[in-house]
């Protein structure tokens, strides 16, 4: 019962749950993330017979045939994928900028860049290049937008630069132009399976102008035409603020409450020139199942003394906002098949409007920590560190989406309490 949490990363929907004898629905996905979740809800089941066995390593009997590199350092919890972070945000609000920061600081990764820009002049590549090093590993996607028009291109480029230059690089970096819809780009990692057993996405980094934003979050756009400003924030793990020194701190307060309003999730920075340190951009673990509990932690911790509150630190603004978060704090513990239920319904009604949704949950019956995070249909979740015996067992739970039913998701969730 405790794996229909566990949605595969890379292709599956939500009607092909995971079940928990090991179905073999798993044996053509084996991705690290999968064989992860796979051996951590091995060692689940492990701990639930015998809870003073924790760090049990284990691999289910029907995946033995595939010794690889990649399954030796999937059981070594090694992960060798490279990770990737996409860099988005409106128009001029200092993409190229942050990216030219990021080819000159000092972080020791060497870094291979995915640029796309409208039209057969690539600008940004040679105002990249000429602050980087090594120009070579800077590859263009011309002619259309990553997020709609060239979405084969940006796979197979991606598996080009593995395949051929792999030794190369440790990190790249994918900068989207501006109109760039961010779900379309992470749903490629999601869904490419070759793709995700080599590459895995480290994050999405937002830049905010802080001059033009608030018009570009207020642009009504035609009903179901989305707005991309609003949908770049939706997505981000990290948002900078860029261009402080534009703004005075009236202003700046303003927007910082908007965008928490539509992300609640996300960590944010003010900067100017997109000057930030490269721990925030460069190996964020935005969707690593290790990293959700310290990421839930940070951005439910304000609200975190044990009480159910009702999304007031959100709501005070804005009403009027189709694109919300809603973070639910609440001690307890729940029924791991209701939440099972409730999620599998949500995802199925509502999976187009939620963008993003991470938690930590105390599940009955388990000394250990639940862990899940999503985008859309795509659920993946797998048991976590132990309580401590004096612990508080809170949950905590995030949701980004458009026209999200605070009520609604509160109400489900509290139903699912035993
Ligand atoms: N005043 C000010 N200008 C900035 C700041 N950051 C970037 N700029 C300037 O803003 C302009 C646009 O920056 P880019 O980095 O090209 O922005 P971009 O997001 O890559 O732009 P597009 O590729 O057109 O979407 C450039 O002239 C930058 O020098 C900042 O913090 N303050």
């Amino acid at each position: 019962m405790a794996a229909r949490l566990l949605i595969p990363r890379a292709s599956r929907a939500v009607n092909q749950l995971i079940h928990p004898s090991f179905s073999s629905a798993l044996e053509p996905l084996p991705t690290p993330a999968i064989s992860q979740c796979i051996r951590n809800l091995h060692s689940f089941f492990s701990q639930q017979l015998n809870p003073n066995k924790r760090s049990e390593i284990s691999r289910p009997s029907n995946s033995r045939s595939m010794v690889s590199a990649e399954a030796i350092s999937s059981a070594l919890d090694l992960d060798s994928r490279v990770p990737a972070t996409i860099i988005t945000g409106f128009l001029g609000s200092g993409k190229t900028t942050l990216l030219n920061h990021i080819l000159t600081s000092q972080h020791g990764k060497r870094i291979a860049v995915i640029e796309n820009e409208f039209g057969e002049v690539d600008i940004d590549s040679s105002l990249v290049a000429s602050h980087s090093t090594s120009s070579d590993d800077i590859l263009m996607v011309n002619n259309g937008c990553l997020c709609c028009t060239v979405r084969g291109d940006l796979v197979k480029m991606l598996l080009e630069l593995v395949k051929k230059k792999r030794d190369k690089f440790d990190h790249i970096v994918i900068e989207t132009t501006g109109l760039a819809k961010p779900s379309p780009v992470i749903e490629t990692f999601n869904s490419d399976e070759l793709l995700a057993q080599h590459i895995k996405l480290d994050g999405v980094v937002t830049l905010v102008d802080c001059k033009h934003a608030t018009q570009h979050l207020n642009e009504v756009k035609p009903r179901w035409v989305v707005n991309e400003a609003v949908e770049q924030i939706a997505y981000a793990d990290r948002i900078i603020l860029n261009k402080i020194d534009l703004v005075n701190e009236a202003e700046l307060q303003a927007l910082t409450k908007r965008i928490k309003h539509i992300n609640g999730m996300a960590q944010i920075k003010q900067a100017k020139f997109g000057d930030v340190d490269m721990d925030f951009v460069l190996g964020v673990g935005g969707y690593d199942l290790d990293r959700i509990e310290s990421e839930v932690e940070g951005n439910t911790q304000h609200c975190a003394d044990g009480h159910d509150h009702h999304g007031e630190h959100h709501h005070d603004h804005v009403h009027d906002a189709a694109v919300t978060s809603v973070s639910i704090v609440s001690e307890g513990t729940v029924d791991l098949d209701e939440v099972n239920d409730w999620l599998e319904t949500l995802v199925n009604d509502k999976g187009e409007d939620l963008y993003r949704m991470k938690g930590v949950i105390s599940v009955n019956e388990s000394t250990g920590r639940y862990v899940f995070q999503g985008v859309h249909s795509m659920l993946e979740g797998c048991p976590a560190k132990p309580w401590d015996p004096q612990e508080k067992r809170m949950n905590k739970l995030v949701f980004i989406g458009r026209n999200l039913d605070e009520t609604a998701l509160r109400k489900a969730f509290k139903g699912c309490l035993v």
